[in-house]
């Protein structure tokens, strides 16, 4: 690293002040303490790739103080006015002083770059490239950046294909790259496969996924656009939901069959309710208004961990992990739904987010995200998220088992799931902490889970 530290000294007064205004960075609100370099490596001249550990002062209570971030930094004497949004800044001394730096994937030059270098599998210094064999990967298609809110950053080339950099990387392989290319090894094609990657190949480390490049699902709406779109005219969202259920359940059935199941008896169900209690006391912590909720919404954890205690056991398997609407394309031509970004919670740590879970826990995250559709989309009362749940569900039981037979499970899902949601508004828009929150007043009133009856 020696080569790098000198690097990274010039950089940190800017990256210092750069970094706790992306979107990406999970250490908003926290001044960074320091700035450690973990690698360096020049792609091409005027392109450099970093690795830092950034070393934050407080204790937030689901992410390690010291988060490894990938950095993909252009330098160039004078910034053309097109990139002056992308600036970092101008380093006052060391090896870049005079230098102008910025935020490389807005420059569609260093992003083609960097899609070349994706062409051709191989080595530089420690990132390594691969690509599906049969893959093929046209040069020369256009880039441009993706300007949504996105916990990571990405760029689409062409309309064909779509590079997913991830932001804060760890050891081991990303569930976005490893479940994507197991389901495709099954032949599923709800989900987009993987064409190419990079990672990074550390001593002494697992390798760390730093970026996938997948088919871009041109044409495509994603079902909270989709759902908010039906929700401005007032229209009914059951069939779509009904295919989205549909949809979700394959993948699931895939999941099973291509990696790890397991069965949760009563020590693992214990323990699962042990880690929802858990994290309900850190977000208790970290929001005040969640506080008077604490014992009500406890009760169902208890109920999970009861099942254990009467000898019930529940099977689990790799799941999507984050599952919202906003992680659902629907294709116009066709109709069809897929699947994207299989990262799980980015705020939970990598092994928590591979161990097999209940399907549950995805049904639980869709089922939250009609209710925000209806909060968000202002129908909140009516019954719009009540149908749309019902009929996800009846699609979803299409294919596998029907999630409302299951109760306490879901309930206690739905319960984690409302909670994450708390801490996510909290810390990233604190003006939709209504939306969660009214949830879990609902939640903690002992209402069923889903708004749909148990038989
Ligand atoms: N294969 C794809 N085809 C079309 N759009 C995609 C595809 N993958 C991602 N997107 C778009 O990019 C956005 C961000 O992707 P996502 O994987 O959810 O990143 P993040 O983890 O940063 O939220 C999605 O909301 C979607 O609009
Ligand atoms: O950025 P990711 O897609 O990984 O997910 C994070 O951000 C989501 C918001 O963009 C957040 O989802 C929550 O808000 C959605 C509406 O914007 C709603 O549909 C989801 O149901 C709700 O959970 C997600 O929780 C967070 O991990």
């Amino acid at each position: 690293m020696s080569e790098a530290a000198p690097l990274l000294a010039s950089l940190a007064p800017l990256l210092t002040e750069w970094l706790p205004r992306q979107r990406w960075f999970a250490g908003k609100g926290r001044p960074i303490d320091g700035l450690t370099p973990v690698a360096a490596t020049e792609l091409t001249p005027g392109l450099l790739h970093l690795l830092v550990q950034v070393r934050a002062r407080t204790h937030q209570p689901t992410h390690t103080p010291n988060d490894c971030y990938q950095l993909l930094l252009g330098i160039q004497d004078v910034l053309p006015p097109h990139l002056s949004p992308a600036l970092i800044g101008r380093p006052a001394d060391g090896p870049l002083r005079g230098r102008t730096v910025y935020e490389g994937l807005a420059d569609p030059r260093l992003a083609a770059l960097l899609l070349e270098r994706l062409r051709v599998p191989g080595r530089l210094g420690p990132l390594r490239f691969s690509r599906e064999p049969d893959a093929e990967i046209q040069p020369d298609l256009t880039p441009r950046l993706l300007g949504a809110e996105q916990s990571n950053s990405s760029a689409v080339y062409g309309e064909t294909y779509i590079l997913k950099l991830f932001r804060r990387v760890g050891p081991g392989t990303n569930p976005d790259l490893e479940l994507p290319r197991a389901l495709a090894k099954t032949g599923c094609t709800r989900v987009p496969a993987p064409a190419a990657w990079f990672e990074a190949e550390l001593p002494g480390t697992l390798p760390m996924t730093l970026g996938v490049l997948q088919p871009f699902l041109a044409g495509s709406a994603d079902g909270w656009q989709l759902a908010l779109g039906a929700l401005s005219v007032q229209a009914d969202f059951t069939a779509s939901a009904r295919a989205l259920g549909h949809a979700v359940a394959e993948v699931h059935r895939a999941l099973a069959e291509a990696l790890p199941t397991t069965v949760l008896d009563r020590p693992q169900l214990e323990r699962l309710a042990a880690a929802m209690t858990r994290r309900l006391e850190v977000t208790a912590e970290a929001v005040p208004a969640l506080r008077p909720y604490r014992s009500a919404l406890r009760d169902a954890y208890d109920e999970l961990a009861a099942l254990g205690r009467d000898g019930q056991t529940r099977r689990a398997q790799r799941v999507h992990g984050d599952l919202h609407l906003g992680q659902a394309l629907r294709t116009a031509s066709d109709g069809r739904w897929s699947l994207i970004d299989f990262e799980g919670e980015p705020a939970r740590p990598l092994s928590e987010r591979c161990r097999p879970q209940p399907v549950a826990q995805d049904i639980a995250g869709m089922l939250r995200s009609f209710d925000y559709a209806a909060a968000v989309g202002r129908a909140a009362g009516t019954d719009w998220a009540e149908r749309s749940r019902a009929a996800f569900c009846e699609g979803y039981a299409t294919v596998h088992e029907d999630p409302r037979e299951d109760p306490g499970l879901l309930r206690a899902h739905e319960t984690d799931k409302a909670v994450y949601e708390v801490l996510y508004e909290a810390r990233h828009r604190p003006d939709w902490l209504s939306v969660p929150m009214s949830a879990i007043h609902r939640l903690a009133g002992g209402h069923r889970a889903t708004g749909v009856h148990a038989p």
